[in-house]
């Protein structure tokens, strides 16, 4: 990690008329850095992250990201070419339903090599072998290369809305619910994969989840956010182990329904 964050986010409010969706959020990210924003629902987390990746408008405030250039944009400034840009080679963003974040209709191989050839790839047999390789790593079988995610298994598709979205080596990652609308046992095995990549990966990622399981198990700093605003923040191991807010007491007792 370094000194300087890869992202920051100072004084971030969406509104929505006079109905608050999250207010006053500040933090840094730092490169190699998995955050996981909790809270009950409603509590503001799809806001915040919508608003961060550009895909809400903010009602206030600002966010600033470290481009590859190594120089640091607020990016409401960019150009919307420019933001587009950004959000196909060097972020990704993983939805809770893989049908959101997939073509459905072309083929797993496919979906792979959209994404590589948005980023500048022609060769068609570096993107065949290159999502080949990825669809092993996310334990898809290479057969399967030429079959729609229609045909998949909810595992498996959101495998491969993983493989699409980390083909390209983002560095910053956003992830909604990502293990939210799968069996228990299946959600154990993503995780243990997602861990993986995002290690070897060295990537930074925002988490949001309501599963405070998938927070120990990905993340190392949490922010609590409770009607929209932030109420407690910091390692994940201490803030889980050694609550100070008492409704993060609460959260961690699993008394409230989240
Ligand atoms: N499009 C919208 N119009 C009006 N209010 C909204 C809209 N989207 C969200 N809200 C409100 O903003 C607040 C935050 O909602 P948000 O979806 O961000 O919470 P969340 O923590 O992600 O919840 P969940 O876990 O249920 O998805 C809620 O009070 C919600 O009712």
């Amino acid at each position: 990690m370094t000194d300087t964050p890869l992202l920051s986010v100072a004084a971030l409010t969406r509104l929505y008329g006079r109905h608050v969706g999250c207010k006053d959020v500040s933090f840094d990210l730092y490169p190699g850095e998995i955050l996981a924003i909790v809270g009950e629902s409603g509590s503001g987390k799809t806001t915040l992250l919508n608003c961060i990746s550009c895909r809400l408008a903010a009602s206030g405030g600002s966010v600033s990201y470290r481009m590859r250039d190594g120089e640091t944009r607020d990016l409401a400034g960019l150009s919307e070419a420019e933001r587009r840009f950004l959000m196909r080679t060097d972020w990704g963003f993983v939805h809770q339903n893989p049908a959101d974040g997939l073509r459905m209709r072309v083929s797993a191989g496919a979906n792979i090599g959209e994404r590589m050839m948005a980023v500048g790839d022609r060769h068609y047999g570096r993107i065949r072998s290159t999502a080949e390789d990825w669809l092993s790593r996310v334990e898809i079988p290479g057969a399967r290369i030429d079959d729609r995610p229609t045909a998949f298994s909810g595992g498996m598709r959101q495998r491969l809305q993983i493989a699409r979205n980390l083909v390209t080596a983002p560095r910053l990652v956003f992830m909604d619910e990502p293990t939210g609308g799968l069996d228990v046992s299946v959600q154990a095995r993503l995780l243990d994969l997602l861990r993986g990549l995002v290690g070897e990966m060295g990537l930074s990622a925002i988490v949001v989840t309501h599963d405070l399981a998938v927070a120990r198990l990905l993340s190392h700093r949490i922010m609590v956010m409770k009607a929209g605003r932030v109420i407690e923040s910091g390692l994940t191991d201490r803030v889980l182990d050694d609550p100070q807010h008492a409704y993060t007491q609460l959260l961690v007792a699993s008394i409230l329904e989240v």
